[in-house]
């Protein structure tokens, strides 16, 4: 029996069995197997055709975005807006047949845009080139999920299906769980919230279910079973994503309003150029991007190429940003800006110190 035959076996028996106190532990133990399943058939040495690998679009910029939605919705017309590229754009489907990048210029940043074929219901199990978009998905530091408007809002609950079944977690955390491998000495379970939507009992259940009979395990959240599945797992990615509304140039304005108000949405039109600066605005906004001037002694700071990075970011990844070799020579550096402790002084700080969007640096060397 391949994978994809088992991935249903399992799903049926899911589906056959009802949802209690009794049958908690069966449960976990299937949505285990089901997750350990997805995660072969991503494999790419499995055998159930196609594979695991993305396209091979090398990475460029500060950071990528990728395009998913289904075929005809609009994605290559909104690469060729945003960016200085050309892909076809045409009213049959699959026109795109594999990844093409663009990039969008903005704050000094510089932003891949992946342009992906569309994908069809079932993509994750290898259907189409689903298997391979949704892997070029995961490494994405945004998902742009294009949705037709004038279509069922279906589209996007089945796109979500597909984005989750190969592993991506959607506006998600990384569950807050600590989980160590051990060689001997059994169970430790610690949690340090109450646990209301899983149990010691079940995540026993599901460890046993994976052989491991010596690890750590401690709880810092109130997660489900599925997310302490996610922990086991470990490849899982957490991606933010914005849905993006495209073709509103035919529907009524009363639809694009209550579109315009749903989370973490935009509606644009591509063909008529509307509303793509806003979409701009809110990618950068959702890459949690952060942009840091450097300055030489003596001199004003360089304002027009700022070194942008992810939140997070250190001064060490600013030194990587000017130059390879600045620092092995590190020897100190001065932040002027939020994250000095002295704002609007400077503060003296090393490799470790965060910066903040709009930071000032001097970096010394030895
Ligand atoms: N009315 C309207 N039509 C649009 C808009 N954007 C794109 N289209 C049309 O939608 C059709 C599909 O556009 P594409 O850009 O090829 O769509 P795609 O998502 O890249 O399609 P595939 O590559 O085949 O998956 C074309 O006929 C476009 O002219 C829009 O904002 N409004
Ligand atoms: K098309
Ligand atoms: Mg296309």
């Amino acid at each position: 029996m391949g994978i994809v035959e088992k991935i249903k076996e399992v799903e049926e028996e899911m589906a056959r069995t009802q949802k209690n106190k009794a049958t908690e532990y069966h449960l976990g133990l299937l949505k285990a197997k089901l997750a350990r399943y997805r995660a072969q058939l991503l494999e790419p040495a499995a055998k159930s055709g196609g594979g695991g690998t993305g396209f091979d679009v090398q990475k460029a910029g500060d950071a990528r975005v990728a395009l998913i939605g289904f075929p005809s919705v609009g994605k290559s017309t909104l690469l060729n807006k945003l960016t200085h590229t050309a892909s076809e754009a045409a009213a049959y489907e699959f026109t795109t047949l594999t990844a093409i990048p663009g990039v969008i210029e903005y704050k000094g940043a510089r932003i891949q845009l992946l342009d992906l074929p569309g994908i069809v219901e079932g993509a994750s199990q290898g259907r189409g080139r689903g298997r391979q978009v949704v892997s070029t998905a995961k490494t994405a530091d945004l998902i742009l999920i294009i949705l037709d408007a004038t279509k069922s809002d279906e589209q996007r609950r089945l796109l979500e299906i597909e984005l989750d079944t190969v592993g991506i977690r959607l506006n998600k955390q990384r569950p807050d769980v600590v989980f160590k491998r051990k060689t001997t000495g059994g169970i430790t379970f610690t949690a340090t919230v109450k646990l209301t939507k899983t149990d010691e009992k079940t995540i026993r259940t599901i460890l046993a279910g994976y052989k491991l009979h010596n690890c750590d395990v401690m709880i810092r959240e109130d997660i489900t079973t599925d997310e302490f599945i996610d922990v086991l797992i470990g490849t899982r990615k957490y991606i933010p994503c914005v849905y993006v509304y495209n073709k509103v140039d035919a529907i009524s304005l009363e639809q694009v309003d209550k579109l315009a108000r749903t989370p973490r949405t935009v509606v644009i039109s591509a063909e008529m150029d509307l509303n793509l600066e806003y979409l701009v605005d809110r990618i950068w906004e959702h890459l949690n991007m952060v942009k840091v001037y450097t300055k030489k002694r003596g001199v004003h700071p360089d304002l027009d190429d700022p070194i942008c990075m992810r939140k997070g970011s250190t001064i060490e990844h600013v030194c990587d940003g000017v130059h390879r070799s600045l620092a092995p020579n590190f020897k100190y550096a001065l932040v002027w800006g939020k994250s000095s402790k002295f704002n609007p002084h400077a503060q003296k700080v090393g490799l470790n110190h965060l910066v903040q969007d709009e930071d000032v640096v001097s970096i010394f060397t030895k």
